[in-house]
């Protein structure tokens, strides 16, 4: 920014200060979720291009109820049609759990107010949610120079006909609890803003028993998260019948600090969180519900919301709403469980493998890089790693072993990395599972040229027992021939029979076999590591064959084969 656009600009400290001298939230811990509150088809709704209509906010409704949700605010049904109708479809059709509260939102305007309670008509547990701003912003500007007094006055009033109308609700058997907001709590004198949520419960007169919910909404983030936590606190500790309320947060993340704001908020004393998920919301959103829940969880805490199956909840939330959760959203992002990178993905994938032997005697997570397990997200292990051109050897080796059954032995890792690697980086490209496979086999398996492989069969020396003789037929630089061989086995009989052509340029350095898949139709793969005699350098080929002596006989074609093409 230009200097001389930054003067237009006021530091936060320089309007209000707030008066706590002694704060206690920085040496608290969270130890237990609040009261959550989903204000996805409200606030999230409010703020988006298109609203959703009424089959898509009850998809959204009903995904909510699934995960866990006691209190949805369901809308502003003084605003429009849509909004009135979606209620009245929810309390007419059963739609409502009796342990779920739905919430609405109004003005304190009197059409408006009189107008939600025809919407509330019937329902069995509601809250009503009344508010009015009441920053000096907000005054000046808003309400046209209007007093300390006469913002006031709304509240007191529109406080007045909620209560009257809730008394007659409840005598036709509803249950209506009450909610006030001081909208832009956060950017209100504190001493204002405490006075009128007073003067709200002073009409309301929650009791221990019956208590209203103060929501202290930061409309817009104006201030680093440590001044939202001194103003909790703050109002806490001073507002008048403290036990009779619940202080409820709603932040908004317009510093990018949403999630960091609500959790101290949490230190400094509230009980109760308005959010939505993934943070849809007004500019750059309402706080992200799913990310503080899921944070909790990480640190052991149970929240009483089930996110277990996330991609199921971003696929309802992304079509209802027409908006993308970003690939690098907390949790939910698509990236947030891959790896791209060498050391990322070694470490990772070394957490995974002792954690498959460990699990169940040490149940405690301890992945790098992974604060949590993807598996109780419902997302799953084979999208944690991923290759690109920044990808290390551990990194396709999982994804070999994972997606293809294939147990790569470790001294393989380097060359097999290595080559992936250089073509994600000439494709420019990340490679896919089957094109990682794509490109070991034709580097490493089965390979045939200048030697290959045809019919094959192997005798067992009565007059020597152990020995075999094995006699195959090959082709070697375009020529068939008949070669062979003995040895103590079928892969050392035919390094004698290409010995005995005069091809053997090489020691046999290391072997290893596995099977692949189960049942009849199941492969074996074997890697044989050669050494070049005249130059040391050592090199894995592989072979994969319905049978196990072939594939052994392959993977030595093979690696005879890489050595055969010296380096530039
Ligand atoms: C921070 C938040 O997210 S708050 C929730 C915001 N959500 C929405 O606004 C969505 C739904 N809203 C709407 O559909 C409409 O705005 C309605 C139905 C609420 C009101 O509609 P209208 O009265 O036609 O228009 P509008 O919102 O522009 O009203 C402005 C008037 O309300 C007054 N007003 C604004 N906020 C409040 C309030 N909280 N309490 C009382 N009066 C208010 C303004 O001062 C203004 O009065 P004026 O005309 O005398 O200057
Ligand atoms: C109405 C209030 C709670 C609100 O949405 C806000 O201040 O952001």
């Amino acid at each position: 920014m230009k200097p001389s656009s930054i003067r237009k600009y006021v530091p936060f400290h320089r309007r209000f200060s707030i008066p706590l001298k002694d704060r206690q939230w920085p040496d608290r811990v969270i130890e237990q979720a609040p009261i959550w509150c989903s204000v996805d088809l409200r606030d999230g709704n409010q703020a988006l291009a298109i609203p959703m209509n009424i089959e898509e906010k009850l998809e959204m409704f009903r995904l909510l109820v699934q995960v866990g949700f006691k209190q949805i605010e369901v809308g502003f049904p003084s605003a429009s049609q849509t909004e009135f109708d979606f209620l009245r479809r929810l309390v007419e059709q059963g739609e409502i759990p009796d342990d779920v509260q739905v919430q609405i939102l109004v003005q304190a305007r009197e059409h408006l107010i009189r107008r939600s309670f025809e919407a509330l008509k019937g329902v069995k547990r509601a809250i009503v949610h009344l508010y009015n701003s009441t920053s000096p912003l907000q005054r000046k500007i808003t309400f046209s120079d209007s007093s300390k007094d006469d913002i006031k006055a709304i509240a007191v009033k529109g406080a007045q006909l909620v209560r009257q109308l809730a008394d007659e609700a409840e005598a036709e058997g509803s249950e209506i609890t009450m909610e006030y907001s001081p909208e832009s709590f956060n950017d209100t004198e504190i001493d204002y803003a405490i006075e009128i949520c007073e003067a709200v419960m002073d009409v309301w007169k929650p009791t221990v028993e019956r208590r209203m919910i103060l929501n202290l909404p930061a409309t817009v983030e104006w201030t680093t998260p440590n001044v939202h936590a001194d103003q909790i606190e703050y109002f806490c500790r001073t507002v008048k019948g403290r036990e009779k309320v619940w202080i409820s947060l709603h932040t908004h993340n317009d510093r990018g600090t949403g999630v960091a704001a609500t959790e101290l908020g949490l230190l400094a004393g509230a009980d109760r969180v308005e959010g939505t998920l993934f943070g849809n919301g007004e500019r750059t959103g309402n706080l992200d519900i799913v990310n503080v829940a899921l944070n909790m969880n990480s640190h052991g805490i149970d929240t009483g919301l089930d996110f277990s199956n996330l991609p199921h909840i971003c696929e309802v939330y992304e079509r209802c709403t027409r908006m993308s959760v970003h690939e690098r959203h907390p949790y939910g992002g698509e990236l947030v469980f891959t790896a791209f990178s060498g050391s990322h993905q070694d470490a990772i994938k070394k957490g995974l493998d002792r954690r498959k032997k460990s699990a169940e005697s040490d149940p405690v997570w301890e992945v790098p890089y992974l604060t949590i397990d993807p598996e109780d997200l419902g997302r799953t292990y084979e999208a944690i790693i991923r290759i690109n051109s920044q990808s290390g050897k551990g990194g396709v080796a999982y994804i070999m072993d994972t997606e293809h059954g294939l147990e790569l032995p470790k001294s393989m890792h380097p060359e097999v990395g290595k080559i992936v690697n250089d073509e994600a980086d000439r494709q420019q490209k990340e490679l896919n599972a089957d094109e990682i496979r794509e490109v070991f086999e034709a580097h490493f398996v089965n390979l045939s040229k200048p030697l290959s492989l045809g019919e094959y069969e192997l005798f067992h020396q009565t007059e020597t027992p152990g020995m075999v003789r094995c006699i195959a037929q090959v082709v070697y630089e375009g020529k068939e021939l008949q070669i062979e061989g003995t040895g103590n086995g079928p892969i050392s009989a035919f390094v004698d029979a290409i010995e005995h052509q005069g091809w053997k340029n090489f020691r046999l350095t290391d072997y290893r076999s596995h099977s692949v898949g189960k049942g009849s139709a199941s492969n074996s793969a074997a890697y044989i590591q050669l050494q070049d005699v005249d130059n040391g350098r050592l090199l894995w080929g592989c072979g994969i064959d319905t049978s196990i002596e072939i594939a052994g006989l392959k993977a030595l074609v093979s690696a005879f084969n890489r050595l055969q093409h010296k380096p530039a």
